[in-house]
């Protein structure tokens, strides 16, 4: 069966990352692109790397156009989607890259975001270990996705395995990330210009800010933390897209790097897009570049008894697409794996 298949904010670099990957998936039938102001131009005019979708072109972002498609990519900025969305039929497969149905808890989203609160949505990490199972489970036959913050991918799947077999303290995880500017967007910000970014690196949302807190915080709190606590501080470097993460928390007394790897490594062993490197090993970003994978190395420090792990994964492709479109293939009952691949570009 061929799928129709609809994206709004197809000239971000979110949609076009969904197009990108779509263009390999043999089931997905990308009918209709739309965009805001860059509606009414040819899609491959404003993403020039889109070669193959010829001549399709931009409409604008209304539900009149996204009617009618059995699947809806949503790649719009936060607090645009809701609205859109609850316009769409129920039958329709919707699926929003942005954050507007990540939040269970209304008080989180108007600390961290603001705005009317939507209701949050199957949440789109497979992979997410959970109490009991993954998050894969609740994702077969749903019909409305929110697909994860990129920190918080790269985030909780490093820690998640800890927490869930009880090895380590939830109560304080800290997490510093170098992030790569694309995770904000096309849109024009005096920060993420080339002459601010390159040759220099800054951290942004310091001190317990950044929105993705309560996104990992509500994760964990599902893999079996009772109470959890993340400290996260990303910080901005020079290259286009990646996260890697470094994140570390308190191990149980006397637990020791032999009992944390094979933990991890059970976790995710049958895992085809989340990877735990072997013992002394750990990721580059540049591994993840374009690919559907989050890679991961763990380490004890005995010093401080804390396991460290380091997480990489691509903002755009398994920190978004990537994850958008593993989550659609789960729903609608197709292969996991279609259209995704395992193999980044290098270098
Ligand atoms: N970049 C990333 O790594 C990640 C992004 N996301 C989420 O994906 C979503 C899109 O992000 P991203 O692609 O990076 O952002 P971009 O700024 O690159 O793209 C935004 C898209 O939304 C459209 N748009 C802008 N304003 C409006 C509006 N008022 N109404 C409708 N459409 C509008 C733009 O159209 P036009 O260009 O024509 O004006 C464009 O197509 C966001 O919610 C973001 O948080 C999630 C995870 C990671
Ligand atoms: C560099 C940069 O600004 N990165 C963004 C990543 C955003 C993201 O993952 O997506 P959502 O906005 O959909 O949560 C950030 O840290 O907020």
């Amino acid at each position: 069966m061929t799928y129709s298949v609809a994206i709004a904010g197809a000239s971000g670099y979110a949609g076009g990352e969904v197009l990108r990957l779509l263009a390999g998936h043999p089931e997905f039938e990308v009918r209709t692109v739309t965009a805001h102001s860059n509606a009414g131009q040819r899609l491959v005019d404003v993403q020039p790397h889109l070669r193959s979708y010829g001549d399709l072109m931009l409409g604008d972002t209304t539900a009149e156009n996204l009617a009618g498609h059995d699947v809806v990519f949503l790649a719009l900025p936060h607090g645009s989607s809701g609205a859109i969305a609850a316009q769409l039929s129920e039958q329709a497969l919707v699926i929003d890259c942005g954050a507007d149905h990540r939040l269970e808890d209304e008080e989180d989203w108007t600390t961290f975001y603001g705005g009317e609160f939507n209701s949050a949505w199957t949440y789109g990490i497979p992979e997410l270990p959970l109490s009991t199972g993954s998050q894969r489970d609740y994702l077969t036959g749903t019909t409305r996705i929110a697909a994860p913050g990129c920190n918080a991918s790269a985030i909780s799947l490093a820690i998640a395995p800890g927490v869930k077999a009880g090895l380590i303290d939830a109560i304080d995880i800290v997490s510093v990330l170098s992030v790569g500017p694309s995770g904000a967007g096309k849109s024009l910000k005096v920060n993420l210009l080339a002459s601010e970014i390159m040759g220099s690196a800054s951290a942004y949302s310091v001190g317990g800010t950044h929105r993705h807190t309560p996104e990992i915080e509500q994760n964990l709190r599902k893999a079996g933390a009772a109470e959890v606590s993340v400290s996260m501080t990303p910080v901005l470097v020079p290259m286009a897209r990646g996260i890697l993460a470094t994140t570390t928390a308190r191990v149980k007394p006397g637990v020791s790097l032999e009992q944390l790897h094979a933990a991890w490594t059970s976790t995710y062993a049958d895992e085809p897009f989340v990877q735990v490197l072997p013992v002394g090993e750990f990721p580059r970003t540049a591994d993840t570049i374009g690919a559907n994978t989050c890679l991961m190395g763990i380490a004890l420090d005995e010093h401080t008894g804390r396991v460290v792990v380091v997480s990489a994964l691509d903002n755009l492709t398994k920190g978004t697409a990537g994850a958008a479109i593993q989550s659609a293939n789960i729903a609608l009952g197709l292969p996991e794996t279609t259209g995704l691949t395992t193999n980044g570009v290098a270098p």
